[in-house]
């Protein structure tokens, strides 16, 4: 949009308040601005575009410039630059926009004139005009041919102003020699009437249609205008308007919603004025909405929610906790910006980047910068001549932009260094979980220690998954295919599914490694053969009546082994003993393939050991899709059992919920946790080795010790040990990030401390204390325990029989692990003789009239034969 009036500032004065014509504010209305710059003051301008961004337009008159300075110029913000002929054809064989170069013209002859802007699109500049009929004529015979004339005045005078604007060319006035208040200066020149000099009205009465609109420019409201309530706006400073009914009016004197002026123009074809203000208050709308078009929506609705979180937030709420806690804040920064990176389907994207948007906004909004503050930058920059490269810092680059996989992004970001304060988040930063002392804390405050790291929401996790599951059920191995393509990079395989038998070449092992592998399958299947119900359960309630139980294995179970993050062959077995001790008939195995197609030897080996038909080679959703509805080459099973990661637990979910795929599943085994609690008699080296082991599985693991009634020295004996064992380990930078959201509660009694690991309800529960034994009657929840010092939770994981898939994330309160039970269901049967129904029917038949259900009771009456 062209301008209606350009304000010449002195920059070297410029910031001062000036006694005489418009203050730096005021300039702020006009939003445009024109100065002077030379080579000794081009640093000075720099500055004064930086501080400028978005207040107003900068035009600057470079023609004493080289053109490195006004490229310099242009490239930190300035709109456009007025330069000599010369300087245009410099400038033109640098390809600088011709939009952006202003030609001041001679103006000698006509014909030189003509000659100096021929085969360009630049802008002219008349400067320092003595007699204005002159370029009046000039500008009725080439000037409305022109993008933009500007002109200046060597006596700048109220009607020279106003005829040029009438003649669409924009008058460039000395700041020194304009007013908003023509009432209190008579003798300077009206903004208000050179804005408004241009301004036609369609309506009989001839006010102007103004549209109202915030610096978002999302439209508040529509209002009129005249040439007075301009007036007013400008001198006030405020939204002031003409309202048909009561003649001037400022907006929000009696409500209080008052509007801040920010800047004023006409649009195109000069018959509606926009405002442009800062709304206070409730809003614009009479009926206290934002808008008279109601709500603010999208971003600025975010806004308007952030900024009033920020005066009062809820206690507990979420928003709250990131203005207060800016690690939580920069985590969530970080984790969001790499899954907008893994995003890949448009509805992914969109999801994804909301999020990002939604937590960069809270930094915003906590460090006092608004919306508005960030789109005057963006818009600064896109009007940038020399562009930066681009390139990541070398942090980000790394492996992630190898192989674009999630854990590699998500590594990196875990090692990244968080705040030079920070020790625990250095590279070579100690290691320390956050310690509390819970006497002197509130159970809130303990409770709220004690919460698990903030997973991604499960309808943002579904939203991801939905997509995946409906393709894998409409398209089958196709789109299995194309997910591990996708997700696993394994770009060769060509089908989802390795069929059973394994050929011997899949499956060499280590001898050490098969041993060992023979030897967890042996104990794992002893401890669930032992959990085998040997006979029916028979109970004669009446005498002839008789009720029985009896078990059957599931008839085909569909195993989920993970396979992101590190392989996990311990887990085949977990899953698939049990299965094969029960006797379920078919049972398929899903693990995600390596970038090679193939499957981890171990894996395929337990498949081979447990009798499975097939290995599905996929991980994900697209796995638990691909076992819960079948394809054309992989099983459909009826129950799906197996931890994974947030996708793989919420496939399990959406599946097990769709009636129509007729599949249960276990139960969500999440990410990995231990709690430890230690007294004085437990070895510092054992516990620290216990929390680390399960800290490595991943930097969303928590680990959490309780410490009875230890001292100082005792504590710092078991954190100087997690400290030097995890900074020897290969995996230290996931401990780091499990690290991060872990904790030592100190406490004074077993008593207290059972209570809160109850409360917590871990997935593995280690008790290196006295009396270990005793204190397991006090365990009301967790989904395994180990007890006493020569039981770390690492034979749990893999050899001493227990299974090793169990439920995390608190879910130890209502679900058990796997177990035997998990692959079997329950038939009842009842058998009665004919004096047992003679016994039972009358009560029967009396609870069948009750219901009013006739059927039922002639089926007892009939065989009866009473009435
Ligand atoms: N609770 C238990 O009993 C238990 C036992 C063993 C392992 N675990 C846990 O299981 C988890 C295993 O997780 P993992 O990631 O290593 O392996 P995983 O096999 O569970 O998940 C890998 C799969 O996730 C999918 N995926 C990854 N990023 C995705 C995205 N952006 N969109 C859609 N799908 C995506 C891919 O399909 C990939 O194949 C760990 O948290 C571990 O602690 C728990
Ligand atoms: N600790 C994991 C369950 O949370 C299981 C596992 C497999 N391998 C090693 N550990
Ligand atoms: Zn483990």
């Amino acid at each position: 949009m062209a301008p209606t009036v350009i304000a010449a500032i002195d920059l070297a004065t410029y910031g001062q308040d000036t006694t005489q014509g418009l203050t730096p504010q005021q300039l702020t209305y006009v939003s445009n601005v024109f100065a002077r710059v030379t080579p000794e003051t081009v640093d000075h301008a720099l500055s004064h575009l930086q501080q400028s961004v978005g207040r107003y337009t900068n035009y600057l008159g470079a023609t004493l410039l080289s053109t490195d300075h006004i490229v310099s110029l242009l490239d930190a913000g300035a709109a456009k630059v007025f330069v000599t002929a010369e300087q245009l054809q410099q400038l033109l064989a640098l390809k600088i926009d011709q939009d952006r170069i202003v030609l001041c013209l001679p103006g000698r002859t006509k014909e030189e004139n003509i000659n100096a802007i021929a085969g360009t699109a630049v802008d002219v500049y008349y400067h320092d005009v003595q007699d204005v009929s002159i370029v009046e004529a000039w500008l009725k015979e080439y000037g409305t041919d022109r993008p933009d004339v500007f002109i200046s005045f060597a006596n700048p005078d109220l009607e020279s102003a106003l005829l040029i604007s009438k003649l669409k060319a924009i008058p460039v006035l000395p700041a020194q020699s304009l007013t908003v208040d023509s009432q209190k200066e008579p003798n300077l020149l009206s903004v208000a009437k050179i804005v408004m000099a241009n301004a036609t009205s369609d309506r009989a009465d001839g006010l102007f249609t103004t549209l109202v609109v915030d610096e978002r420019r999302t439209a508040l409201g529509l209002v009129y205008s005249n040439e007075e309530s301009v007036a007013e706006s400008l001198r006030t400073g405020r939204g002031v308007y003409h309202s048909r009914k009561r003649g001037l009016w400022y907006k929000g004197e009696s409500s209080g919603d008052v509007q801040e002026l920010v800047s004023l123009s006409l649009d195109c074809d000069s018959d509606c004025l926009q405002y442009v203000v800062r709304q206070k208050g409730r809003g614009f709308c009479h009926l206290a909405t934002p808008t008279c078009f109601g709500q603010y929506t999208g971003l600025s609705r975010l806004q308007k929610t952030l900024q009033s979180r920020k005066e009062s937030a809820p206690a507990g709420s979420y928003t709250a906790r990131l203005f207060n806690d800016p690690q939580l804040l920069r985590a969530k920064i970080l984790e969001e910006a790499t899954e907008l990176c893994d995003a890949n389907t448009k509805e992914e994207i969109a999801f994804e980047a909301a999020d990002v948007f939604y937590f960069a906004l809270t930094k915003c909004i906590s460090a006092g910068v608004s919306l508005e503050d960030v789109e005057r930058n963006l818009d600064a920059k896109s009007i940038k001549v020399k562009r930066r490269q681009g390139d990541a810092k070398p942090a980000f680059m790394g492996g992630s932009a190898n192989t674009g996989s999630q854990k590699e992004v998500v590594k990196e970001a875990a090692s990244i260094p968080k705040s030079k304060d920070d020790p625990a988040g250095t590279k070579n930063g100690r290691i320390a979980m956050k310690r509390l002392d819970t006497t002197n804390e509130t159970p809130q405050t303990i409770l709220k220690a004690l919460q698990r790291p903030s997973q991604r929401s499960s309808d943002k996790i579904i939203a991801i998954c939905n997509p995946i599951i409906e393709a894998v059920k409409t398209r089958g191995d196709a789109a299995v295919l194309e997910y591990t393509h996708k997700f696993e990079k394994a770009t060769s395989l060509t089908s989802p599914v390795l069929k059973a038998p394994f050929p011997e070449s899949l499956m060499t092992l280590r001898p050490e490694t098969k041993e060992a592998m023979d030897i967890s399958f042996e104990n794992i299947r002893k401890f669930h053969a032992a959990q085998k119900e040997d006979k029916p359960l028979i109970v004669e309630t009446m005498p002839g009546v008789v009720c029985s139980r009896f078990a059957r294995a599931i008839e085909r179970v569909g195993l989920y082994v993970p396979g992101g993050t590190a392989v996990l062959p311990s887990s085949a077995l977990m899953l698939g003993v049990p299965a094969l001790v029960a006797g379920c008939k078919k049972i398929v195995l899903a693990t995600p393939p390596r970038a090679d197609g193939s499957v981890t030897p171990e894996v395929v080996y337990a498949a081979h050991k447990v009798g499975a038909e097939a290995i599905v080679l996929a991980g994900g959703a697209q796995a638990i899709a691909a076992m819960a509805y079948g394809t054309e080459s992989i099983s459909k099973v009826d129950k799906i059992l197996g931890p994974g990661n947030q996708f793989v637990t919420a496939a399990k979910m959406i599946v097990s919920n769709d009636t129509n795929a007729g599949v249960s599943m276990d139960m969500p085994a999440g990410p990995s946790e231990v709690l430890v609690v230690a007294d004085a008699t437990a070895n510092p080296v054992f516990v620290a080795s216990d929390l680390l082991s399960q800290a490595e599985h991943g930097v969303d693991s928590q680990v959490i010790c309780i410490a009875v009634g230890l001292n100082e020295t005792q504590l710092a004996a078991i954190e100087d040990e997690l400290h030097s064992q995890a900074m020897a380990l290969p995996r230290v930078d996931i401990v780091r990030g499990a690290i991060e959201h872990s904790i030592t509660l100190c406490v004074a009694t077993i008593e207290e401390a059972m209570t809160l690991s109850n409360e917590y309800a871990p997935e593995h529960l280690i008790l290196q204390v006295q009396h270990a034994e005793k204190v397991v009657d006090l365990v009301e929840n967790a989904g395994s325990v180990f007890i006493g010092p020569w039981t770390p939770e690492s034979v749990g994981d893999y050899s001493a029989g227990v299974n090793h898939s169990l439920p995390t994330f608190g879910y130890a309160k209502q679900y058990s692990g796997v177990n035997l039970g998990s692959y079997i269901k329950h038939i009842t049967s009842s058998n009665l003789t004919k004096e047992g129904l003679a016994a039972v029917g009358p009560a029967v038949m009396e609870l069948a009239r009750v219901e009013e259900l006739e059927a039922h009771r002639r089926a007892v009456s009939l065989r009866l034969g009473v009435a």
